[in-house]
């Protein structure tokens, strides 16, 4: 199916603001249109902020997000229905909630986060100049980006986890053990996989698979919107496993992104020598980050 929603969306680079956060202005348009949409109880929602590695999980789905094409497509579709979002927790419809639909959340570190997020921006024209990699961690850590803020999101979705049925997941996992991954979302979606159809799943999910596929890299679609010499869609696809905490102690620890979420501090960050994140009302960044870009 032809993601019409995306597609709409990527052609239109004006932004638009909800409740603060900044989406596409197609969104901010129909606003109404998307809060008010009816979600069914079989319906099964994927969630993620963007450039999580979204398309990893998506196949046959629709972004609610935004579009009326978007919206359109989804009310046609017949359930049990996927579909996909970047908001906020916060923004998700509440027939969502009312329904309670089952959710999966994917969480990335912020780092490798950031840095794809600042790649896709230099290769899709439709998208604000990032200007330097110093530039955009600025706004990025200010929430001055599509989908708002990368810390919000995932700490809001996080919490979320707790009241609804939210299979909350990390991509760092799927890369380190994709079967252990999709096994947990079968159980979540009760469901059962023998192991040939796992094993496809496995192969043809993989980033190696992904990004020479032309269904998922997005080389035939965006054409004149994304230019994959400046930078391919599936770019590296790499995880970062131990994060250390920028707070006013100065000690770095390693963690990961799930430990980082259970402390009530601030968080993120990276392999060596980049940190981003806020802590106890402080944030900053180490400069050496050029190696990890
Ligand atoms: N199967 C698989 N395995 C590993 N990594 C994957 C996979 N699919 C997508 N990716 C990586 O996810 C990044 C793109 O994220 P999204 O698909 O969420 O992008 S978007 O927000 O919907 O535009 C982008 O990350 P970077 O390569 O680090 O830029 C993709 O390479």
């Amino acid at each position: 199916m032809k993601n019409l929603s995306l597609e709409d969306d990527m052609l239109l680079s004006e932004m638009g603001e909800v409740q603060g956060i900044p989406v596409t202005k197609p969104t901010s348009t129909i606003w109404d249109q998307v809060w008010n949409f009816k979600a069914r109880p079989d319906d099964l929602l994927v969630a993620t902020y963007a450039k999580a590695g979204l398309c990893n999980l998506e196949s046959r789905s629709v972004l609610i997000k935004s579009y009326s094409a978007g919206l359109k497509l989804a009310e046609a579709m017949p359930s049990p229905r996927t579909m996909k979002t970047h908001l906020p927790v916060q923004l998700v419809p509440p027939s969502f909630w009312e329904q309670n639909c089952k959710i999966i959340y994917v969480a990335r570190n912020a780092k490798d986060n950031l840095v794809s997020y600042y790649h896709f921006h230099r290769m899709n024209k439709v998208l604000p100049d990032p200007g330097t990699i110093e530039e955009f961690m600025e706004q990025f850590m200010n929430g001055e980006v599509l989908w708002g803020s990368w810390y919000d999101h995932v700490k809001g979705w996080w919490k979320a986890k707790d009241k609804h049925r939210i299979l909350y997941l990390f991509y760092e996992d799927m890369k380190e053990n994709p079967k252990r991954e999709i096994q947990k979302i079968m159980k979540f979606l009760e469901k059962d996989l023998d192991d040939e159809v796992l094993n496809k799943i496995i192969y043809n999910t993989s980033f190696e698979i992904m990004k020479d596929n032309p269904m998922a890299n997005y080389t035939k679609d965006f054409v004149g919107v994304m230019d994959h010499s400046v930078s391919p869609f599936m770019r590296k696809g790499t995880e970062v496993y131990y994060c250390y905490i920028f707070s006013s102690q100065p000690n770095k620890f390693p963690l990961k992104m799930q430990e980082i979420l259970e402390l009530e501090v601030g968080i993120c960050y990276t392999d060596a020598n980049v940190g981003i994140g806020r802590a106890s009302g402080q944030r900053g960044f180490l400069p050496a980050y050029e190696g990890c870009i």
